[in-house]
Order: structure tokens, then sequence, then C-alpha cells
């Protein structure tokens, strides 16, 4: 496959990833997943992960999942390339994978004294697709080894840190987030 063909059907691949941090987002906010405690001297999670917007990101990802499964063999007409069609445990695990990775993430930003909203980068660019992968790899192994070619990850790992900055860029100069990172 083509270059472009690889890197279109990376991104479809990883769009029911990349959009539960953007809903959480637009639609977090609530009560903490961590119940305000904390371990040691730290929060556990902190107040930036919310039952709210796990759930609603989570659901979002799905969501797209399903709806791009519907379009996908019009889609692979139209771009001329094969994309790939999503079971539904497969985008469930890519959309709750991406929230689990953000979790994570938070989780050891607390641990290195880093507070709320505080940058660790790499970390920040990369969180949710690694949650992404190890938890679609779990639970949809045989889709997911069909899908995920080799090629196709260093796409992802590649275009993945560079979209993350741009989309937080824009989500802070039109207000949605109060750090552009
Ligand atoms: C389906 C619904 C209801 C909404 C979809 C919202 C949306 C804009 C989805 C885009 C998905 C997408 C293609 C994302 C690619 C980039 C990416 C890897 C994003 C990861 O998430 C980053 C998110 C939170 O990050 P964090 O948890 O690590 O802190 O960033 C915040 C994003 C938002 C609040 C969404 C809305 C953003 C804007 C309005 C900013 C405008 C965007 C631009 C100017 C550039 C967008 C360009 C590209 C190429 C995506
Ligand atoms: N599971 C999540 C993830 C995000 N959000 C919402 O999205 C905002 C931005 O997300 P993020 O940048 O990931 O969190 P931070 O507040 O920066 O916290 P942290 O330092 O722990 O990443 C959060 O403040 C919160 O309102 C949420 O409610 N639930
Ligand atoms: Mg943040």
């Amino acid at each position: 496959m083509e270059l472009v063909g690889v890197v279109l059907t990376a991104l479809w691949a990883m769009l029911p990833a990349y959009v539960p941090n953007n809903v959480a987002v637009l639609a977090g906010g609530g009560k903490p997943i961590d119940g305000g405690r904390n371990l040691g001297e730290r929060r556990v999670l902190g107040d930036g992960k919310t039952w709210r917007g796990t759930a609603v990101g989570t659901a979002a990802g799905t969501a797209v999942a399903v709806g791009l499964t519907a379009v996908a063999p019009t889609m692979s007409d139209i771009l001329g390339t094969p994309l790939p069609e999503f079971p539904l445990v497969a985008g469930f695990a890519l959309a709750f994978g991406a929230m689990l990775g953000d979790i994570a993430a938070s989780f050891l930003k607390r641990r290195t004294g880093r507070q709320r909203g505080a940058a660790f980068p790499g970390l920040d660019q990369l969180d949710f697709v690694v949650g992404a992968l190890a938890c679609v790899w779990v639970l949809a192994p045989a889709w997911t080894e069909v899908t995920f070619t080799a090629p196709m990850l260093v796409v992802v790992l590649v275009l993945t840190p560079l979209l993350h900055i741009v989309t937080n860029v824009g989500a802070y100069w039109v207000g949605l987030k109060d750090e552009p990172w």
C-alpha cells in the first residue's frame, strides 16, 4: 500500500481512540474518579479525571466506530483504499483504552509531583495511543493483528503527537482548554 493509503488507514483506524479525549474535555466535569482521595501527599488522579468525562468519551468513541463501520465500504471506494470496519468490541476497546491511557498518565503525573494541568511532554501526546492499542490488542487480538500493520503503527506514532499538539493549541485558542497541551 502506498504512503497515502497507509496514512488514511492509520488515521481511520485510530479515530475511535482520538475522539474520546476531545469529548471528555467538552463533556467532562463532576465527580472525580479518585473520589478526592490521596496516595501519600498527592491526589491519586486529580479533579481532571471524572466519571462523566470517561463515560461520555468512551460512548462517543464507540459511536464513532459504529458510524465509521457503516460508511467504510463507501469511503473505501471514494478514497481508493480499503478502510477497516470495527467489530463493536474493537470500537469500544479503542475508545475505553484511550481514556484508560489518559487516566494512567494522570496517575503518573501525580506520582512525579506534577499538579493537575501540568505538561508531561511525550506522555501527554501518546498516553491515549498506548492505552487504546493495548486495550484493543487484549480485547480483540485477531482483529488488531489483521488491521494494524507495522507501517500503520509507525504512522500512528509519528502523526498522533503532531495532531495532538495542533488540536490542543486550537482548543486553547478557542477557550475550550486551560492549557495549550
Ligand atoms: C464526535 C464529537 C461529538 C466531537 C468530536 C470532536 C472533535 C473535534 C474530534 C476530532 C478528533 C480528531 C481527529 C483528533 C485528532 C487529534 C488528537 C490526537 C486528539 C487527541 O485529543 C486531544 C484533546 C484532549 O487532549 P488531552 O486529554 O491529552 O489533554 O484535545 C482537546 C480537543 C478538543 C476540546 C476538541 C475540540 C477542539 C477544537 C475545537 C480545536 C480546533 C482544532 C483545530 C484548530 C485543529 C484540528 C486539526 C486537526 C488536524 C484535528
Ligand atoms: N477522563 C477524563 C478526562 C478529561 N476530563 C476533562 O477534560 C479536561 C482536560 O483533560 P486533561 O488535559 O486530560 O486533564 P487535566 O485537567 O489537564 O489533568 P491532568 O493533569 O491529570 O492530565 C479535564 O480537566 C476534565 O475537565 C474528564 O472530565 N474526564
Ligand atoms: Mg491536561
